[in-house]
């Protein structure tokens, strides 16, 4: 962001006072991993983001380190660092907008699902916390793996009594820039006019590009290269992975696309209409009770959950290919989370 927009931003917040009059909402969010490969980054946009006048980083480790810096940056959010459990209710408390990066990432010749032990616990723990101390915030899970990390935050939230299926969010917008990115390289089309819904999942196969939806339009791809762009869509993190080299997973893309998605809830929030996003909600598009596909966004979170629209042979094809996968991926973190 410019220094000039970025001062104009903080002119206009103060001058305004955050006033709901004005529609510009004192907006608070919460990171929690902040201190992570993606948390870091992500705090960093999200102190940039004019919408935010209260950011709060948790993390197990490390915190007051990365608020005490992201916190110098001349943007008007508030930012504080909060460390371990006992801390957990006050970084919360309040908060709009919950962002979960907290978990582990994977190495090479792991799966998404290989993540499930050790981050359904922690994506359990957190989302009681959040029901307890600011159970109306949207959340948006990022933790891996997202297909069944999201139905357990909605048994949880269940559980508490404070499941409202329009404010939990699995964030798949890494998916829908790598889609972007990928396609406008091969159609040879200006990447900022690009727009690729994805839908199903976010985990290779489950991860569904509609590339015969993507806009601009274009004829000049043959069934071979939409194949291909499929593919790379589907391995995009496991390309990240590879290329890392036991260093971790997408974590700069990733902030990004967190912010992107943050970004699309808060306006939403603050009644800007027509934000479309795609995400991972509790859905009736297909039989599956979670799916990603887009989603208008609004003050209460998700306001519609769009359909799919017209699907070619191929992405019929993959639709169904996706559908085994997805559903033991959702059953699989629903018994988790009932677990005594
Ligand atoms: N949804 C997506 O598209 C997407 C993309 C990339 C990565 N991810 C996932 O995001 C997660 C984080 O990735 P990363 O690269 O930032 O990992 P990382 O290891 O660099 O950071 C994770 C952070 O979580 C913290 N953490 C662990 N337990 C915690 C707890 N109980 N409370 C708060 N914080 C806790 C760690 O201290 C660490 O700072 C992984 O599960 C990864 O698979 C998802
Ligand atoms: O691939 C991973 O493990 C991280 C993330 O889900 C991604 O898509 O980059």
């Amino acid at each position: 962001m410019r220094p000039s927009v970025m001062r104009s931003a903080a002119q206009l917040l103060r001058r305004r006072n955050y006033s709901s009059a004005s529609g510009q909402q004192a907006r608070k969010v919460a990171i929690l991993g902040a201190a992570g490969g993606i948390g870091q980054p992500l705090s960093l946009l999200m102190k940039l983001n004019p919408l935010v006048s209260s950011l709060s980083l948790y993390d197990i480790a490390a915190t007051p380190g990365v608020a005490a810096d992201v916190s110098h940056i001349n943007s008007p959010a508030l930012v504080k660092g909060f460390m371990a459990d006992d801390q957990l209710a006050e970084a919360l408390d309040g908060a709009d907008l919950v962002i979960i990066p907290a978990g582990v990432p994977r190495k090479p010749g792991m799966t998404r699902d290989d993540l499930f032990n050790i981050n359904a616990g922690i994506v359990k723990n957190l989302c009681t916390a959040i029901a307890k101390y600011c159970p109306n915030a949207l959340v948006n899970m990022i933790s891996n793996p997202v297909n069944s990390t999201v139905p357990i935050a909605a048994e949880v939230f269940k559980k508490a009594g404070t499941y409202d299926e329009k404010r939990l969010f699995g964030v798949t917008t890494l998916d829908v820039v790598r889609a972007r990115t990928f396609y406008a390289g091969k159609a040879n089309v200006d990447v900022n006019t690009v727009d690729v819904p994805v839908v199903g999942g976010h985990a290779g196969i489950t991860i569904l590009p509609l590339f015969s939806q993507a806009t601009p339009s274009t004829n000049a791809l043959s069934a071979e290269e939409i194949k291909a762009l499929t593919k790379r869509t589907q391995e995009g993190g496991t390309e990240v992975v590879e290329a890392k080299a036991g260093k971790g997973s997408a974590t700069l893309s990733m902030a990004y696309a967190g912010a992107v998605f943050g970004d699309a809830c808060l306006k939403g929030l603050n009644g800007v209409p027509d934000i479309v996003e795609c995400s991972y909600v509790q859905s009736t598009v297909t039989e599956l009770p979670f799916f990603a596909s887009k989603v208008r966004l609004g003050k209460n979170g998700v306001e519609e959950v769009l359909g799919l629209g017209q699907l070619t042979q191929f992405e019929k094809e993959g639709l169904e290919a996706l559908k085994g996968e997805l559903k033991s991926s959702i059953e699989k973190g629903v018994a988790f989370a009932n677990l005594v």
